[in-house]
């Protein structure tokens, strides 16, 4: 989903106190507020995981200035904090008037939210206490009246039907300077929810309407997808590691028969024309690639199809009712078996790739699973598996959700495993670490995470699947702890002794999903069974270090596996973790 920014620019970001890792107290962010959320991404590198947070809208209860109780550095002249029901992001405008724009942008946005608080505090949090009034708890009711409050709550009333753009419309302060828009999208999520557009047509003359556009793909990425299409003239564009410039990819077969990927840099000329053949010029990159569709003018050869086809893929509009008609699915092949029965290629409405459990009648709870599948369905996130929809109406029920084309991630390790390189292998387990974050953020707990848990797509993005799905199996060797089937090398020991789940538990799972990853799909605990295992849990034995793990990975495999539930990270910690090694 796209959604358009209401206003976006750099802020510096206070960083929280995170026992993991410290580095700087103060990072330049790239923020982003959309109807939905407050997103910020890393400033310089826009590579796959720039991303690095998010708030959500709903959860904000106030936004306000913070008081400068002490001398401050110029560029911290202007901090203003939003309050949120986890706790309190602290923010730089660079000067007063971005300062002004962006509070009246997100009062606006948070005006309707039924959290919101009367009292806040006008002072930093800290060392331990807020300068304001002394109190030692991050959670103590605020002491300062927050008069916007109520008068936003009264103005919602009032104007929020004539005026959706509030925070745009009062034009006697100066505008701030907005950057040039450039596509931040996290991982690959070019590849969704876009209007089919074919490729060669102009109908617009932004990157982001075409189903050639990849956004954010590593060069790696873009070349596999590529040589999997393995078509002469294979294309795709996709932003640089230089903010606001584009590559084009291209396959041809003519030098190498199993393929070559060229990369070009898209030219900016200072009047914003564009080209990649000094002789070729347009005014837009659609048109420079339509015009390279006839003419390779110098290039390796010319533009021939997309290596994404978007049309494959179920537009967000389309799912918006959760039980979908069996008449409207085809079944096309079977892709493999699981607990709850077999799972096949399909198309829904002839024209979208889905994947269909035909759930085996007696082998799921499925009253229980109707019932969830409609929390299940918000659930939406780019790193995990969409479910778009089930057949409940006769047996068997169906559950349509995203289709992964390439398989399941432990297959995949086995697979290809060796063909990645160790930024791919940080790359894997930030996806899932990503989609975790999202369920943790939720409490929603997926209670079987595993390396066969795990999808991987034709842009290999990892996602995270069959979350909570657990619950609803009829087989008892799965849910008893000492059957045959129950995850034993996956579970935490809290859960082995007492069943008792968490999303801790879960950040445990996660470690051992990692050491999956490093080991390239090795059986976790290979010479002992499920007995030992859990004997040896108890006793503090830990899975040794994958020879392809540095110090730092397994010391973050380590960190999930403590035996006090509290002393494990939490998925958010991870994430940053994570993506912080990716970029040094
Ligand atoms: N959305 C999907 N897209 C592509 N392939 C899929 C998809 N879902 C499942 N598959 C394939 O079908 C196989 C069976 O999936 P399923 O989720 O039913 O079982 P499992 O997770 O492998 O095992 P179990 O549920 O018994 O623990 C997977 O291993 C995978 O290869
Ligand atoms: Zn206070």
């Amino acid at each position: 989903m796209a959604a358009t920014p209401i206003i976006e620019g750099i802020l510096l970001k206070m960083s929280l106190q995170n026992r993991i890792i410290r580095r700087k107290m103060f990072k330049e962010r790239f923020f982003r507020l959309t109807e939905t959320e407050l997103s910020y991404y890393h400033v310089h590198k826009r590579k796959q995981g720039s991303r690095k947070g998010s708030i959500l809208i709903e959860r904000i209860c106030c936004v306000a200035v913070v008081n400068l109780e002490e001398p401050t550095p110029l560029e911290r002249q202007y901090p203003f904090q939003v309050v949120y029901d986890e706790g309190i992001l602290y923010l730089f405008a660079p000067d007063d008037a971005s300062r002004r724009e962006w509070l009246r942008a997100l009062k606006h946005e948070i005006q309707n939210n039924s959290n919101l608080i009367l009292k806040y505090h006008s002072g930093f949090w800290k060392q331990g206490k807020f300068l304001c009034c002394q109190q030692a708890r991050k959670t103590a009711p605020g002491c300062t009246l927050w008069d916007e409050a109520q008068k936003d709550q009264k103005r919602s009333l009032s104007v929020r039907h004539h005026s959706p753009d509030l925070h745009k419309q009062n034009t006697s302060l100066p505008p701030v300077p907005r950057k040039k828009k450039v596509s931040m999208k996290a991982g690959v999520s070019g590849c969704e929810h876009a209007a089919p557009v074919n490729s060669f047509s102009i109908c617009s003359e932004k990157v982001e309407d075409y189903e050639w556009y990849a956004g954010n793909l590593a060069r790696a990425k873009a070349e596999k997808i590529l040589k999997l299409e393995g078509k002469e003239g294979t294309f795709i564009v996709r932003d640089s590691s230089q903010p606001g410039t584009y590559t084009l990819s291209v396959l041809s077969l003519n030098i190498d028969k199993n393929g070559s990927v060229c990369h070009y840099r898209i030219n900016i000329t200072p009047d914003e024309n564009y080209y990649v053949a000094e002789n070729y010029v347009f005014d837009s990159i659609p048109k420079m690639i339509q015009y390279h569709s006839h003419n390779s003018g110098g290039m390796i050869t010319r533009l021939r199809h997309s290596a994404i086809k978007k049309e494959k893929m179920v537009p967000f509009s389309a799912y918006g009712n959760w039980e979908l008609k069996k008449k409207e699915i085809s079944l096309l092949k079977e892709l493999g078996s699981g607990q709850f029965g077999v799972v096949h290629l399909g198309l829904w409405k002839d024209q979208y790739e889905v994947a269909i459990k035909v759930i085996k009648e007696g082998n799921m709870s499925e009253d229980d699973f109707i019932e969830e599948a409609k929390i299940m369905m918000k659930l939406r996130h780019p790193k995990l598996v969409t479910l778009y929809g089930v057949c409940t109406k006769e047996f068997p029920i169906y559950i349509v959700t995203e289709y992964m084309s390439s398989g399941c991630l432990l297959n995949y390790l086995h697979d290809h495993g060796k063909d990645l390189q160790s930024n791919q292998l940080v790359e894997i387990c930030a996806d899932v670490c990503d989609g975790m974050a999202f369920l943790e953020s939720k409490t929603f707990i997926h209670r079987d995470l595993a390396a066969r848990n795990c999808l991987v797509d034709k842009c290999l993005t990892v996602k995270v699947s069959d979350f909570g799905m657990a619950r609803y199996t009829m087989d008892d060797q799965y849910t008893s702890s000492v059957g045959t089937k129950f995850p034993v090398k996956w579970s935490s020991p809290e859960v082995l002794n007492y069943n008792k789940y968490s999303s801790k538990s879960d950040v445990w799972a996660f470690g051992i999903l990692m050491w999956e990853v490093y080991s390239l799909g090795k059986q976790p605990y290979e010479l002992f069974n499920n007995s030992q295992v859990a004997q040896k849990i108890m006793q503090g034995y830990r899975l040794y270090r994958p020879q392809l793990a540095c110090e730092e990975i397994y010391k973050i495999m380590k960190s999930c596996w403590h035996e006090q539930q509290d002393s494990r990270p939490m998925f958010q910690n991870l994430l940053e973790t994570l993506q912080n090694l990716n970029e040094d």
